[in-house]
Order: C-alpha cells, then sequence, then structure tokens
C-alpha cells in the first residue's frame, strides 16, 4: 500500500473537497427523519399549515442539496480514481518492460497481464468507492447513532448491544477476504495464460483438429477461477444476511420497546417513526461499510500484486565498479579497444588478431536459467567490427540463448559479454540497445502500416526505409500495394506471408543501420535465392556491421566469417565453413544433408 500512497498523495487536496462536500450531502441525509420527526410532533398538532408547508419546503430543500452534494463528489471520485489508476498503471507497465527477462520469467506473462489489467481496476475500484463510500456510510453511522441516541436513549442501548457482534463479523470476513481474492488473481493469471496460448496457436489447433481438446483444457482452467470466485464469494455472502439478521432483529425490538414507551406516554410516535428511518439509514451504513470491506479485501489483493512488481529493482543495475567511461564508453573511440587479457582468448578466437581489435566478445560464458540445468557452458569467440557470425545446431541446443545474453537479457553466471571492451552489465540499457539491429525468431509485426512496422517509432525518413526494405528484399511487397509504404498490415502479419513478414522484420532490424546485426533464425521463411540476396545486401551496404545469424540451414551461415556448432549448450565446433566440414562431424552431417556436395553452387 506504501506505494498506493505515493500514487493518491497529489490528489488529497482534490479529495478533501470530495469529502467535505460529500460530508455536507451525508449531513443533510440525517437531518430528513429528524425534520420529519418534528412535523409529526410539534408541528401537525398545531394545525397550522402555512407552518406544515414550510417544514415541508425546508424538507424538499435539503434533499434536493443532499442529492447535489452526493451527485458531484461521486463524479469528482470517479475522475480522480481514473486518474491514479492510469498513472499507476503507466508506471507498472513501464516498469514490466524494464524487468529484465529473468524477472519476466519468474512471473510469466499472463500473471503481468493481468497485474497491468485486472488487478489495476480492483485498485481503481478501491480508490473510487473508498471516496464514495468512506465518508459517507461512517457519518451515516456515527451521525445516525448520535441523532437516535439524543432522540431515544433507551432504545439506542439495542443498537449499541449489536455493534461488537458486527464488528466480529465484519473482522473475521475481511480476514479470510484478501487471502481468497489473492487466490482467485493466481486463478485468472492461469485463465490468461491459458487463453494467450490458445488465441496464439488457434490455426495449429485449427488444422490438428484439437478444438475439442483445448475447449476441455479451457474448462479446467475456467471452472478453476469460478470455484475460486465461488468460494470467495461464498464466504463474503456470508456478511449482508448476517448483518440483515442483526438489524432486523434489533428493529423488532425497537418496535415492540417503542409501542410500549408511546403507550406509557414516554415518548411519541414521531419519534419511533425517526427512530425507524434512522435504523434503515444505520442498517444501509453498516451493509455499505461491509461491502466496503469486500472491495478493500480485493483491492489490497492486488496492489499488493502490482507492488511487489513495481519493487522490483536492481537486477539492471549498471555495475559501475567495472571499467566503463561516463557514457558507457561504447560510444567513442572503442574500435582499438584491448581485450582485458589475449591470452585467454588465443586458442579459442575465430578469428586470426581478433585479440587486438575485438568488436564482440564472448569470453568463457555459462549461463542457466533461473532453477533448471538448461543453458550454456563455456562459450568463447571473437569478432571484429563487420564480421560475420553464424549459429548452428539442433533445436534447444543453445543457440537463442547466445543472442539472449549478448543483449543483456539475461546476465552471465560467470564469464564475460564485451562489445567494444566494455561489459555489457557497464553499458546503460538505452546506449546498450542502440547498437542492435534484432530479429527474433517469433517477432511481431504491428497492426500498422508497412511504414511504422519498419520505421518502429525511431522516426526513419522514407528513404532510410526504402533502403533497408531494398536490402531486406522487401520492396515488391510493397510495390505489389497501390498504399505502398501506407499498406496496412495485420496484427501478427496475419494479411501477409511468413516470408514476406520475415523480409519486413530484416529491413526494420536494419532501417537504423546497427553496428550490430542480430537475426535469430530470421530467414527460415525465404527462399534459397532470396537468404542469398538478403546476406549480400547486408555484405555489401551494412559492411561495417557485426552480424550474428542464428539458422538451421546451412546456407544461410556457410559464408560467415565464423561458425559455432552449438549442441547441449556448449559449443562443439567452431571455425569456417571450410574448417568445419573437415573438423566436426556433426557440423559435415548437417552439410551433407541439407547441401550435399553443391554447397558453394546453392547459397
Ligand atoms: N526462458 C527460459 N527458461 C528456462 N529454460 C529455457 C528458457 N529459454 C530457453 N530455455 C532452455 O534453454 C535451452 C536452450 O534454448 P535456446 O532457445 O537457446 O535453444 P536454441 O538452440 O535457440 O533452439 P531453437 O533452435 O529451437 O530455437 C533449451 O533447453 C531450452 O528449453
Amino acid at each position: 500500500m506504501r506505494k498506493l500512497l505515493a500514487y493518491i498523495r497529489p490528489y488529497a487536496g482534490k479529495m478533501s473537497v470530495v469529502f467535505i462536500i460529500k460530508f455536507i450531502g451525508t449531513i443533510m441525509d440525517l437531518f430528513l427523519p429528524w425534520i420529519l420527526a418534528f412535523i409529526i410532533d410539534s408541528v401537525i398538532p398545531r394545525k397550522d399549515v402555512t407552518l406544515i408547508l414550510w417544514y415541508g419546503s425546508a424538507m424538499v430543500v435539503c434533499s434536493f442539496v443532499a442529492w447535489t452534494c452526493n451527485v458531484i463528489p461521486n463524479r469528482k471520485a470517479s475522475w480522480i480514481a481514473t486518474r491514479i489508476t492510469r498513472s499507476l498503471r503507466h508506471d507498472l507497465f513501464s516498469r514490466v518492460l524494464a524487468l529484465s527477462a529473468a524477472q519476466a520469467d519468474v512471473y510469466g506473462s499472463p500473471s503481468l497481464i493481468s497485474r497491468v489489467s485486472s488487478d489495476t481496476y480492483n485498485v481503481h475500484e478501491m480508490v473510487a468507492k473508498m471516496q464514495r463510500l468512506g465518508v459517507r456510510a461512517p457519518i451515516l453511522l456515527i451521525g445516525g447513532m448520535a441523532i437516535t441516541l439524543s432522540l431515544e436513549p433507551v432504545l439506542t442501548l439495542i443498537l449499541i448491544a449489536l455493534m461488537p457482534l458486527i464488528g466480529i463479523v465484519v473482522y473475521a470476513i475481511s480476514r479470510r477476504g484478501i487471502p481468497l481474492y489473492t487466490v482467485v488473481q493466481k486463478k485468472v493469471d492461469a485463465l490468461v495464460r491459458a487463453v494467450r496460448s490458445d488465441i496464439t496457436g488457434i490455426r495449429v489447433i485449427k488444422a490438428l483438429s484439437k478444438m475439442e481438446y483445448e475447449k476441455e483444457r479451457f474448462s479446467v482452467v475456467n471452472k478453476d477461477v469460478t470455484d475460486a470466485e465461488r468460494h470467495a464469494a461464498h464466504v463474503m455472502a456470508v456478511t449482508n444476511p448476517l448483518m440483515n439478521l442483526f438489524l432486523n432483529l434489533g428493529l423488532t425490538l425497537v418496535v415492540l420497546f417503542g409501542a410500549w414507551r408511546v403507550n406509557d406516554g414516554l415518548t411519541e410516535p414521531g419519534r419511533i417513526i425517526a427512530f425507524l428511518s434512522y435504523f434503515t439509514i444505520i442498517l444501509t451504513a453498516m451493509l455499505s461499510i461491509t461491502r466496503m470491506f469486500v472491495i478493500l479485501s480485493k483491492g489490497i489483493a492486488s496492489a499488493r500484486r502490482i507492488e511487489e512488481i513495481m519493487d522490483m529493482e536492481g537486477e539492471r543495475k549498471q555495475e559501475k565498479s567495472r571499467t566503463m567511461n561516463t557514457d558507457g564508453g561504447i560510444t567513442k573511440g572503442m574500435d582499438d579497444a584491448q581485450m582485458d587479457n589475449g591470452e585467454v582468448y588465443s586458442e579459442k578466437t575465430l578469428v586470426e588478431g581478433s585479440a587486438e581489435k575485438a568488436h564482440v566478445v564472448f569470453n568463457d560464458v555459462s549461463f542457466f536459467y533461473p532453477r533448471t540445468t538448461a543453458g550454456v557452458r563455456n562459450v568463447s569467440f571473437a569478432l571484429k567490427k563487420g564480421q560475420t557470425l553464424g549459429i548452428i545446431g539442433a533445436t534447444g541446443s543453445g543457440k537463442s540463448t547466445v543472442v539472449k545474453l549478448l543483449l543483456r537479457l539475461y546476465d552471465v553466471n560467470s564469464g564475460s559479454v564485451r562489445i567494444n571492451g566494455v561489459d555489457v552489465r557497464d553499458i546503460p540499457d538505452d546506449v546498450l540497445y542502440e547498437q542492435f539491429g534484432v530479429v527474433f525468431q517469433n517477432d511481431f509485426i504491428l497492426a500498422d502500416t508497412i511504414r511504422e512496422n519498419i520505421s518502429f517509432g525511431r522516426d526513419l525518413d522514407d528513404q532510410a526505409i526504402l533502403c533497408a526494405a531494398e536490402i531486406a528484399q522487401a520492396t515488391p511487397i510493397i510495390a505489389g500495394h497501390p498504399e505502398g509504404l501506407d499498406y496496412r498490415l495485420a496484427i501478427m502479419g496475419a494479411n501477409i506471408s511468413g516470408g514476406q513478414k520475415q523480409r519486413i522484420l530484416i529491413a526494420r532490424a536494419l532501417a537504423a543501420q546497427p553496428a550490430i546485426l542480430v537475426m535469430d533464425d530470421a530467414m527460415s521463411a525465404l527462399d534459397y535465392r532470396t537468404d542469398a540476396l538478403v546476406r549480400g545486401g547486408i555484405a555489401r551496404s551494412l559492411a561495417e556491421t557485426t552480424t550474428i545469424i542464428v539458422a538451421q540451414r546451412i546456407s544461410s551461415i556457410m559464408h560467415a566469417d565464423h561458425i559455432l556448432v552449438m549442441e547441449d549448450g556448449q559449443v562443439i565446433g567452431s571455425g569456417t565453413h571450410g574448417h568445419l566440414v573437415a573438423t566436426c562431424e556433426v557440423y559435415r552431417d548437417i552439410s551433407s544433408s541439407q547441401i550435399g556436395g553443391q554447397d558453394e553452387k546453392r547459397a
């Protein structure tokens, strides 16, 4: 709640206004039964119609003021809650984006999605309803009690006797409510996860006729959410009827004792009627307070889940203790950076002399995904500026992991990843990410124009976009539509082919002329000729760019300056194509199975 309070604080002034207006409206509501009692007991017996009309008018005015003073702050309260939630959601979303891949793995995307969506909604409900009911209900309760005490002290004792019972119910229920609603939110996470994976894989599900299977799987998760919600609602549902029971019991006792007191001439009928009205007001206030506890239970559970993410910091801090200039050192004069210890790489470097002028260096890098034994072990290589590294290997052998470590999506467990001699952990994120153009295996296409999909928020001019499209062989896609660059792509690239999608993604990666280009299985959907044209274009137009290509197809990497062959998270062969064909059995097998003897011809 500490973090949430920081978002509420700027609105404290406006909230105070809401509370004051709400206070006035509530006092007016409290006045009405009192005026009614006065009219019945003191004005009507005088048989003065003018006086009755005056008091009647006073009741109308009070009702109108009460109505106005409730509507205005209710609207303002919603406005404040919307603003607070908007800022909170914005910051939470930024925080989620800033999480390291390892941190995001801990929670998983569905949980993060529901924290940004349904948890912030629960907080919105809490902030809005607390302003609306937080003042009104306690005032109606306390004020109502005070007035009944002055009207009929004896009868009020009945009400006071019921208060501790009601207090115990509210306390017990709210204590159980918070954990129950935390469980509900966790189940919602699982539901989001199921929906997300089914919608993402809808084509495969249909193609394999797995609709029934998926429906059943979804039903299980759906039932889990329903059960958790029902259980929470079951506990909470006890509250209102129990309150009604207590208060109806009290009401009956008031009528009985009231009738007896009127008969004995100890009080007047108007007072008993007013007393019954106050009882209804107090009953409503009690129910509102219990409703507030339900909303509070949900809101606090959600606020804690949000704070869990907001409090996650530290993992991505740059460790200033290591070598670095104030700007990250990477931007200037780093071309000639020396590796720390040329000796370390002398046997493992993939380029002669790279120890003197290395652009990208992996120095004995080992990494394991949190709580698993999967990852990579003892990976070393060095690349000069403008060189190309090809990485090949079986599925799950660790190729993408190498790329993720270079992009610092995860931090190494041991060894180091260096760019121009600077450890990536020492490079500020914005400086680091400026270095890269990246195409991932399942990269995403925005539901936007081709221009925006290539420019990707970088304000690139059309010339740069068209130039990148040319190298990526994406020009025919643009020319194929009368709208050209303004042709709108559907989300996930649903209205273009897989190969066209990859060409747009490659154009996006090339458009800003990155210092390092990473293509992780980015050309699998391209035909051999287009694949070769793209690689040729990159080599010609981005001669200074150091390129890393992860591929399953040997023709995509065989012309690379260096090739890593990976198996089970380890490098089992490295060198040029010719060297590997001669020395690495796995590579030779891949090579002969894919291109046989005609390697040079096809690529
Ligand atoms: N986020 C993750 N959490 C835990 N394990 C992971 C994670 N990502 C990958 N792995 C595991 O790490 C190993 C290496 O995965 P990686 O994605 O690097 O393989 P790859 O060679 O790129 O495979 P592919 O060719 O199928 O893309 C695999 O065993 C994989 O299951």
